[in-house]
């Protein structure tokens, strides 16, 4: 190093011929030999002067003029890499996994992302909230927003539809924000359709079939009939885990770690060389 470095510097300083090169450099200074930081003890003898006052070290400014000299051009304060894109990340899985649950912890502990609110004709639920949970809707309203293209996916889900608003994320995304979707397999089987890999798709899963029927049952939302149906449904959808791209256990009494298993995802997919482009 110290050998190229003084090889180099007693060489004739050649200007470089680019354009760019600002014109107060040209009168920036040069390190030479002799400003090079080096200690007393570091100092070869051959070139020890008797009473030799120690030498000025360069400041930072000037090293970096310096060296800005011998590339050519000045250092650019721009990002080496652009921002990452915006993603969208549909979370999945059969009913009474804790789709729900992971989401709005996701929503006290992660900023930066929106939540599509769906809109749906089933009627609400004790403690669900219009416009916070789902939007909650008419037939006659969500068949109309059907006749004008206003959703990006929709589907009769237990006799009821639900649909996915596409202004809504169209706003979020020119706004910079990352967009969450939460649909059952059936939705999430159409939208891989019609995003492709240019979203990221994740299945919950509970860590037994019977934590996940007692889940339900606990719910005590559904009636023995409705359970009886999403129970069996969900045997059957487990079968499109190798359809997503990643998969996360939300096992009893561990909603933290599934909801950090997912900002995991989202903190890889940010971190991706090759980034998704989603168009809608
Ligand atoms: N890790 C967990 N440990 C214990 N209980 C949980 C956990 N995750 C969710 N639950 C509970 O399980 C029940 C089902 O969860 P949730 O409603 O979030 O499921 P879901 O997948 O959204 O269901 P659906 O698709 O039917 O709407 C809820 O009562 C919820 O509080």
């Amino acid at each position: 190093m110290f050998h190229r470095l003084s090889s180099s510097f007693s060489r004739s300083i050649i200007f470089p011929k680019s354009r760019s090169f600002p014109q107060h450099l040209r009168h920036a200074p040069i390190l030479s030999y002799s400003s090079l930081k080096m200690t007393d003890t570091q100092t070869p003898d051959n070139l020890k002067t008797p009473n030799s006052s120690p030498i000025p070290s360069p400041t930072k400014p000037e090293t970096l003029r310096s060296l800005e000299f011998q590339m050519g051009s000045c250092f650019s304060v721009d990002p080496i890499i652009p921002p990452p894109n915006q993603i969208v990340i549909v979370i999945s899985g059969p009913s009474g996994v804790g789709k729900d649950a992971v989401i709005n912890k996701l929503r006290e502990v992660r900023q930066g992302l929106h939540f599509v609110v769906t809109a749906t004709s089933r009627p609400m639920r004790p403690g669900e909230v219009d416009g916070k949970d789902y939007f909650f809707v008419s037939r006659e309203q969500f068949l109309s927003m059907v006749e004008k293209e206003e959703l990006l996916e929709y589907a009769l889900v237990y006799g009821e539809y639900k649909g996915i608003p596409k202004k809504q994320i169209q706003e979020f995304m020119a706004k910079g924000e990352d967009i969450v979707l939460r649909v059952d397999i059936q939705g999430a089987q159409t939208l891989r359709r019609i995003l492709g890999s240019s979203a990221v798709f994740v299945f919950i899963v509970a860590e037994s079939e019977l934590a996940m029927v007692e889940r339900l049952i606990d719910r005590k939302t559904e009636s023995q009939e409705e359970l009886l149906v999403r129970v069996a449904t969900a045997r059957e959808e487990v079968r499109h885990l190798k359809k997503f791209d990643y998969v996360v256990v939300n096992a009893k009494g561990r909603l933290d770690d599934a909801v950090n298993r997912v900002e995991s995802i989202i903190d890889a997919e940010k971190s991706k060389v090759h980034q998704r482009v989603v168009r809608i």
